[in-house]
């Protein structure tokens, strides 16, 4: 076993699990309640281990395949207002199962559908991720899925494999857990050629693992192995490492929490905080400043600590929640750069304010931080 790799398991702290259609509904016959009741009680065991708490997220396909099911249909509607009409009423069926088998095991868990849009546009990616790290904050599951009863073809994310690696880069999680119908990676589809070889592991984004992916193994699902590869290198995009394993390998989730090297492991090459500061400073324009006061910028700078409205003295340009804004000291020397909580409107009205007035000043308060650190890139002295 190697120890580093090992160490990447065995450290994730935030994690988001993946399941695919087939594995949830039985290869389309009904929801697997044993399987769904099995995954939840390891779950709850990562979610509550004393001292080691891990906190957990599920993206869970089967929604089209359940509705299927439900409706009496034995083919995939080509459809897109059937395969629609087929999604919402799985998604009842799909989330009623979790809630019952997470509540069995002592967790509250929540519904979180999302479309792309919701990942897209910046202030929406803010809110979603506000909420989901709330949802974890209070120590509820939340259980993903693509809202396919309001998305056309157009603006899909299409596939929850892209999806998990999306949630993994909204909330920064360490790791990605796809579960599967297959033991992991091989060098070739397996059910189509014997000589396959099992890939342990890799480096997330190697373009050689995408000559290897195939499509579905069955007209199940929607993925296919190349979505899992390529959600690999999305989600290394923000420094998670992807593990692709078998739904059914007894006590998988515990093992691979323990370290054990089940499945193939995909390595971010790149550490969350540095993939972070990397796609900050590489995606996004400047479209205001804020300036602080001599305490701000040696809290930031000396504690690494976040943006309070308190330290903020002036506010220039026109910017909306989401926006990157550089932070600056008094004598205009860039601090560090970030994305603003607050547009530059309330950004005006919230200087030198303590947080505890946000409330009243706005009439609302999205975060007591005007930069959360997470979103935050110090400038170099
Ligand atoms: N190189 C490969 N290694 C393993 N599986 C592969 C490979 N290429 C294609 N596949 C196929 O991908 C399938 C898994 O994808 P999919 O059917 O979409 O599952 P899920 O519903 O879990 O997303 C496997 O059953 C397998 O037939
Ligand atoms: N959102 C869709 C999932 C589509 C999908 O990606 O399926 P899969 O390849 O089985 O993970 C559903 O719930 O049916």
């Amino acid at each position: 076993m190697d120890n580093n790799t090992s160490e990447v398991l065995r450290q994730a702290r935030r994690i988001v699990i993946k399941v695919g259609s087939s594995l949830v509904t039985n290869e389309g016959r009904g929801l697997d309640e044993a399987a769904i009741g099995e995954w939840s009680r390891q779950m709850a065991l990562l979610a509550g281990e004393p001292g080691a708490r891990r906190e957990v997220v599920m993206v869970s396909s089967g929604a089209i395949a359940e509705g299927m099911k439900r409706l009496g249909w034995p083919k995939r509607p080509r459809e897109v207002n059937e395969l629609q009409a087929a999604a919402a009423v799985g998604q009842m069926g799909l989330a009623q199962m979790y809630e019952t088998k997470l509540r069995e095991q002592g967790l509250r868990s929540a519904q979180v559908l999302l479309t792309h849009a919701d990942l897209a546009d910046r202030e929406r990616y803010l809110n979603a991720r506000s909420t989901l790290l709330t949802l974890l904050q209070y120590q509820v599951l939340p259980v993903i899925n693509e809202n396919d009863t309001v998305v056309t073809d157009e603006i899909k994310v299409g596939d929850n494999d892209t999806l998990g690696a999306l949630v993994a880069n909204l909330i920064e999680a360490d790791l990605l857990i796809i579960l599967t119908d297959q033991k992991g990676l091989y060098t070739a589809d397996p059910r189509s050629d014997p000589a396959a070889e099992f890939v342990h592991e890799a480096r997330a984004g190697d373009l050689a693992l995408e000559r290897m992916a195939g499509g579905a193994g069955s007209s199940i699902g929607k993925g296919g192995m190349l979505t899992k590869i390529l959600a690999a290198k999305r989600a290394a995009a923000s420094g998670a490492s992807t593990v692709i394993a078998w739904g059914r390998e007894p006590d998988a989730l515990l093992r691979l929490a323990r370290g054990e090297r089940i499945g193939t492991l995909l390595v971010a090459p790149t550490q969350k905080l540095q993939a972070r500061k990397q796609w900050i400073a590489d995606h996004l324009q400047l479209r205001g400043a804020l300036m602080v006061d001599e305490g701000a910028v040696a809290k930031l700078r000396g504690a690494g600590t976040s943006l309070l409205p308190i330290g903020m003295t002036q506010v220039e340009g026109v910017f909306a929640r989401g926006d990157v804004v550089a932070i600056r000291d008094a004598a205009g020397a860039e601090v560090a750069r970030g994305l603003a909580n607050y547009s530059s409107a309330e950004a005006r009205l919230l200087c030198r304010k303590p947080s505890s007035e946000i409330n009243a000043l706005l009439g609302y308060m999205a975060e007591p931080e005007m930069v959360h650190r997470d979103n935050m890139v110090l400038s170099r002295q």
